[in-house]
């Protein structure tokens, strides 16, 4: 288990001071793919780094598997640290050197034959796909391969820990899935515990099963991904499941169908659920039952950790009394609704609730 407890940095000082990391604590469980997201500064790489103890803390504690590194002398560290591998945005490979010597570098040194190297190294490439790779040059490799080193030098000394930092920021969607897909298996094949630090939801949406928001230096949400997708409880977590959903532009959406009839009362929301509820017809359930005129704006189904989370965004029209009953239906079988716009009858004006 990683164990960050109360970590705080600053860049700087005086007027210039930047406040990093304040205090941030968080519990990263042995096996986890734990993701953590946030905007351009909010902190992610000053925290990973703070992990290896990369970066010099001003106070905190940093403990892995029950060993405070935060204790330990420089040669004790430098042992630790082997441990916790780390793969990079932009690789970081030697670019003289072949794939062969980018991941047989961290083995040198270390007591073993030439031998025993080479079938290390073979391994690696194998578990990483790429061994037909193993004499090219960085230079000569796209960039899922080049990570693909990445992440077979990281793996070199069995670490049990693997950091990654934006590791798949410079990659386009089709590489970056199947790297995503690596660190995944690796997860499971060598039970190792995985921390990626990243701007994009998707990433997190992708592989991790727990996450943590960041902002301006500070941990502001954190949870299992579907507890997070199913129920944000910040607005920086809103607006990034809304840019990974596909949620972005919905307020347009919304007016343009928005029934401006004052005879009618009209309520929209956006309804989420998780788990075997996605497979029952509850929307054609409340239309039947409730008598209501049910609009589908927005809709999808994703799986998270195999689990499928959908959300609907729909216009009910009809009588208010029944809408209401409808949506106390859709509650009471763990469908969470929330209103986005009310207009009609019952209301001389519209109101926005959201
Ligand atoms: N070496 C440094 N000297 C001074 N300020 C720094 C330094 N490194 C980071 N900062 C500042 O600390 C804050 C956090 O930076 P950090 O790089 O950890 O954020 P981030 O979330 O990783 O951002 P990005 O996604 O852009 O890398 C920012 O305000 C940044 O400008």
């Amino acid at each position: 288990m990683i164990i960050l407890h109360e970590l705080t940095k600053t860049y700087g000082s005086n007027k210039e001071a930047v406040k990093a990391l304040k205090k941030v604590s968080l519990k990263i469980q042995r096996g986890d793919i734990f993701g953590i997201i946030g905007y351009s500064g909010a902190g992610k790489s000053t925290l990973i780094r703070c992990i290896n103890l990369l970066e010099k803390m001003d106070s905190g504690k940093v403990t892995i598997n029950g060993i405070e590194l935060t204790e330990l002398s420089p040669k004790e560290l430098r042992k630790q640290r082997e441990k916790i591998g780390m793969i990079f945005q932009h690789f970081n490979l030697m670019k003289r050197r072949t794939v062969y010597d980018n991941i047989a570098y961290p083995l040198k040194g270390k007591g073993l034959t030439k031998v025993e190297i080479n079938e290390k190294v073979v391994k690696l490439l194998e578990l990483v796909g790429i061994k037909d790779k193993i004499y090219s040059y960085p230079s000569q490799l796209s960039g899922g391969q080049k990570q693909r080193v990445g992440i077979a030098r990281a793996l070199a000394n069995d670490p049990e820990v693997l950091l990654c930092d934006e590791a798949t920021s410079a990659l386009d969607p089709q590489n970056t899935r199947s790297i995503l897909n690596l660190l995944k298996e690796i997860n499971q094949k060598l039970n190792l515990t995985v921390v990626i630090i990243t701007h994009q939801m998707e990433v997190i949406k992708e592989v991790c099963n727990r996450v943590a928001v960041m902002d301006a230096g500070e941990v502001v949400e954190e949870g299992s991904i579907i507890d997070v997708f199913s129920n944000p409880a910040t607005d920086i977590t809103r607006e990034f499941i809304a840019k990974t959903m596909g949620y972005e532009g919905l307020d347009e959406l919304i007016n343009q169908n928005f029934l401006r009839d004052p005879g009618q009362y009209e309520l929209t929301v956006k309804v989420t659920f998780v788990g075997q509820v996605t497979g029952q017809p509850f929307i054609s359930r409340i239309s039947r039952e409730y008598g209501i005129m049910v609009n589908i704006l927005f809709g999808s189904i994703e799986s998270l950790q195999g689990i499928p989370f959908g959300s609907l965004v729909v216009s009910l029209t009809g009588n208010e009394g029944k809408i209401q009953e409808a949506i106390a239906l859709l509650e009471s079988n763990k469908i969470r609704v929330e209103v986005l716009r009310e207009y009609g009858a019952s209301k001389s004006n519209a109101t926005q609730c959201s």
